[in-house]
């Protein structure tokens, strides 16, 4: 077991990760050059479009050392979004060292250094490397005073290389064999393997991505998924040569799939522990957890009638994506629906995406929210995920929300606009600053998550000029000055649009939500107020003027065909709007809390 290596990448986004695995698939000669991209880069639309890698399939390369020894090295993806921090934990258990690759003209990102510290964690060997020392607007000692600052390495411990011209590239292999710790463990213990990725094929059922720590699994086996106890017999394993190529076994040490006709993801989650029916351990593999989303909101169908495919389209999804987690919900005011759980905007978004592209469903989707702990007077606890559900203001003893810890990373002529940002506009708390390298600060916040799940990544782009970097963590619910925010359309409650905002800032968030409203609901044949109450009182209104012109009037004099098609174009125009009472409001409404920031960028 000694020749094998099993590492991950650490990189943010566009520092290289894909250039440098196709160049070590190209060195190991892996695969031939001409093939390469098609088959490597297999992933999701959707993440291809948006510059973003959610996760890729793990490699197996065989490398022969300049000393003539033949290894086994495994690369295992880690995603580069905060959505999926849990996943990143999970795949660095599953390895024994860590590349960490900085782009020499971007430097040292928020995400870098929090998965760099995950990685310590977990007490894996960091190679620090810098890339794209090809490019003459390389900053290669900047960078290495970042990495020096900020992860405590030593410059003269970091390697360079360019991954698109390849130099620099053998020698990181050597440097893999040289420091990376062979693993541990023994094929003759009984199995234990962790499943670090699980992904979803129509035809195969359920391909789980393991890492085999004690014992030997092979086709035909009967294996037992520990947090479930459900058992399964293996029909194939085998390793990402890249492309999925069965082997005999998968031993201690290896990294590769199992299928064993598992129907969903959700029955072999990320982190579980996996073993022999006939011999089980006693105790799995430590840190697995159930997934807890962070952000929900209403999922309703565009068309009413539509509600029982989506509900087919939702359970279709949630054999591929564990982290979604839905339920029936009712709206007064948008019918029958869904209340969802998604691990961030991100996850919320692709979801969204792929419910068009893949159903061709057009969904609504309310404003998305944190989950709130609320102390009642009765002494209950309860914990709500839906405005719309919050209790009547009298019954409240205390309300508790989620907080978080960011971090962001910037250049130090942006402080004061990112402090402004987050102190004054999001009500967070700076903890600590500190400086990395010359051009860089880092700082560090207290902040509610609900203040971050609308826009805060758009804007904090926007104030540094795309130069600010972020990642967050979870630490803890924090007692609260809440209230409910209820939204009033020509006098009847629409119970979707209703949010929770800070006591605080109540007043100014109810003014700009009512004006935004009246700018997205079009103009009616009657006049239609808009007022938005809390505590029992109205606290802003705005007013849609009545329309007074016939739709058709401009067509006077013109041809029937044209007035037919007006007339098609305003029912295409209804299909996209709910009636509520007697005010049609288009589905942007309903995320008109999304948009009131829009003027102040
Ligand atoms: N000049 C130069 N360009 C490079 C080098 N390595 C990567 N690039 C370029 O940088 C861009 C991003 O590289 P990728 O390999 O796609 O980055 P990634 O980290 O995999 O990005 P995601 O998968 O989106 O997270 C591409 O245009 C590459 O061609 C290098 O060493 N030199």
């Amino acid at each position: 077991m000694k020749n094998i290596k099993n590492i991950c990448i650490i990189a943010h986004i566009d520092h290289g990760k894909t250039t440098l695995s196709d160049r070590i698939l190209e060195i190991t000669g892996a695969i031939e050059p001409r093939k390469m991209r098609e088959q490597y880069l297999d992933s999701m639309d959707i993440e291809r479009e948006r510059g973003i890698t959610i996760k890729s399939h793990p490699l197996r390369v065989f490398y022969k050392s300049k000393k003539g020894e033949l290894y086994e090295i495994n690369i295992v993806d880690t995603p580069g979004h905060v959505d999926f921090t849990y996943e990143v934990d999970r795949s660095m258990a599953a390895v024994e060292g860590a590349i960490l690759l900085v782009d020499a003209t971007q430097g040292v990102q928020a995400q870098t250094v929090a998965n760099t510290y995950k990685a310590l964690e977990h007490d894996l060997e960091i190679i620090p490397v810098i890339n794209k020392i090809d490019l003459p607007n390389a900053n290669i000692e900047e960078t290495e005073s970042e990495i020096e600052d900020l992860i405590g390495i030593p410059r003269d411990e970091i390697h360079k290389i360019s991954a698109k011209e390849g130099t620099g590239v053998e020698e990181l292999l050597e440097l893999i064999l040289e420091k990376i710790p062979a693993p541990t463990g023994n094929e003759s213990n009984k199995l234990k393997a962790l499943i670090f990725d699980a992904k979803y094929d129509k035809y195969r059922g359920v391909i789980i991505y393991v890492r085999v720590f004690d014992g030997i699994v092979k086709p035909g086996d009967k294996i037992m998924i520990f947090s479930n106890r459900q058992t399964y017999e293996v029909s194939e394993v085998g390793a990402f040569t890249p492309e999925m190529t069965p082997t005999k076994s998968l031993k201690a040490g290896d990294i590769g799939y199992i299928i064993a006709g598992i129907k969903e993801v959700s029955l072999a989650r990320v982190g579980d522990t996996i073993t022999s029916a006939i011999e089980p351990i006693e105790t799995p593999l430590p840190g697995y957890q159930e997934i807890k989303p962070m952000v929900y909101a209403g999922m309703y169908p565009g068309v009413p009638e539509y509600y029982e495919e989506l509900r087919k389209a939702l359970e279709k999804l949630k054999l591929n994506d564990s982290a979604l987690v839905y339920k029936p919900d009712h709206s007064p005011a948008l019918g029958f629906g869904f209340r969802c759980g998604f691990l961030g905007l991100l996850h919320m978004d692709v979801v969204k995406e792929r419910l068009t592209r893949e159903f061709d469903m057009t969904v609504i989707l309310t404003a998305p929210n944190v989950e709130y702990k609320i102390i009642l007077k009765d002494g209950t606890e309860i914990l709500i995920n839906d405005p719309a559900k919050f209790p009547e203001e009298g019954e409240i003893q205390e309300i508790y929300e989620p907080y978080i810890k960011l971090s962001i990373i910037t250049p130090p002529e942006y402080i004061g606009k990112l402090m402004n940002l987050v102190q004054t506009e999001r009500r967070g708390v700076m903890i600590s600053t500190e400086n990395a390298g010359h051009e860089r600060v880092v700082l560090i916040f207290e902040v509610p998550l609900a203040e971050i799940v609308f826009d805060f990544f758009d804007r904090m782009k926007a104030v540094s000029r795309g130069y600010a970097s972020m990642d967050y963590e979870f630490i803890g619910y924090r007692k609260s000055d809440l209230v409910k925010v209820a939204v009033l359309v020509n006098k009847e409650p629409v119970d979707a649009l209703s949010i929770i905002a800070h006591k605080s800032k109540a007043y100014t968030v109810a003014r700009k939500l009512v004006d935004k409203l009246a700018e997205l609901i079009p103009q009616h044949q009657f006049e239609i107020p808009i007022q938005a109450k809390a505590g029992g009182r109205i606290i802003a209104r705005s007013t849609i003027k009545a329309l007074r012109k016939d739709v058709l009037a401009k067509c006077y004099g013109g041809d029937v065909t044209r007035k037919m098609k007006l007339l098609e174009k305003q029912k295409e125009g209804k299909k996209r709007m709910r009636e509520i009472g007697r005010v049609s409001i288009p589905q942007e409404a309903f995320l008109a809390m999304l948009r009131i920031g829009d003027e102040d960028n």
